[in-house]
């Protein structure tokens, strides 16, 4: 049955799923790494396709920005289409004088501005963490395949145009802000799939470098390859 956000049938999206930001990073990838792809969903122009990777069935589908948007097709994936192992393909920014722009950075864990864990736990601090099975993986693919690539901490933030020192997490580690990675890893822990973000530094807050179009392109390729021989890894 389609959702109200996904207008695919059951059976129509994979159990493993790259999740960009972008639909049209969603489009990009299926005509250019799958073959056979098919268009699963429209709904608010957020595309889905679901085709073969290396003779695996896999998905594609745009996620839109912010904790509230991926919460809102990552649940709908988990609950209502039985999705079991979910990589956002996202840009960030870095926070770290040695994260340098056209890396690759896996979120290990994700702290955010967001209130979504205390809204759950007043009481705790909950860490959001990658599933360290998808995070081995990637980083040993992005490794054999020679592309710099930190694994750390990572902040998801509420607001890309924010008034909070973001700078000051870099000084404890914290290598880079996007904006959605937390979410994936909260609902991954509440029901029990497997979750990693992995994003290429599309610009750098502490030198104010940032990439070209062109180069965003190819550094972005690098990033979907990582993504989805780590979704097809046995
Ligand atoms: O490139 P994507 O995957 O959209 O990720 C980053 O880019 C958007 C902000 O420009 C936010 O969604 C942020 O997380
Ligand atoms: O969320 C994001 C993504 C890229 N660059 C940033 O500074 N923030």
């Amino acid at each position: 049955m389609p959702t109200p956000h996904i207008e695919a049938q059951k059976g129509e999206i994979a159990d493993k799923i790259l999740l960009p930001g972008d639909p049209l990073r969603a489009k990009f990838i299926a005509e250019n790494f799958l073959e056979d792809a098919v268009q699963f969903n429209s709904v608010r122009g957020m595309l889905g396709f679901t085709g073969t990777y290396k003779g695996e069935r896999v998905s594609v589908m745009g996620t839109g920005m912010g904790i509230p948007s991926i919460s809102i097709y990552a649940n709908e994936l988990i609950t209502e289409y039985g999705v079991k192992k979910l990589i956002r393909v996202g840009t960030a920014g870095s926070l770290n004088a040695d994260v340098h722009i056209r890396d690759l950075v896996i979120g290990q864990a994700a702290a955010t501005t967001s209130a979504i864990v205390r809204n759950d736990f007043p009481q705790f601090d909950f860490p959001m963490l990658a599933d360290f099975d998808l995070l081995d993986k990637a980083y040993h693919i992005a490794k054999d395949l020679g592309i710099t690539t930190h694994v750390g901490n990572i902040l998801s933030s509420d607001l890309f145009y924010s008034d909070i020192d973001q700078m000051k997490l870099g000084e404890f580690g914290v290598k880079a802000v996007e904006m959605e990675a937390a979410g994936l890893y909260y609902l991954g822990a509440r029901h029990h799939v497997q979750t990693l973000g992995i994003m290429t530094i599309s610009d750098s807050l502490v030198t104010g470098e940032a990439t070209t179009s062109e180069e965003r392109q190819l550094t972005f390729t690098d990033m979907m390859k990582v993504g989805l021989e780590t979704l097809i890894a046995k």
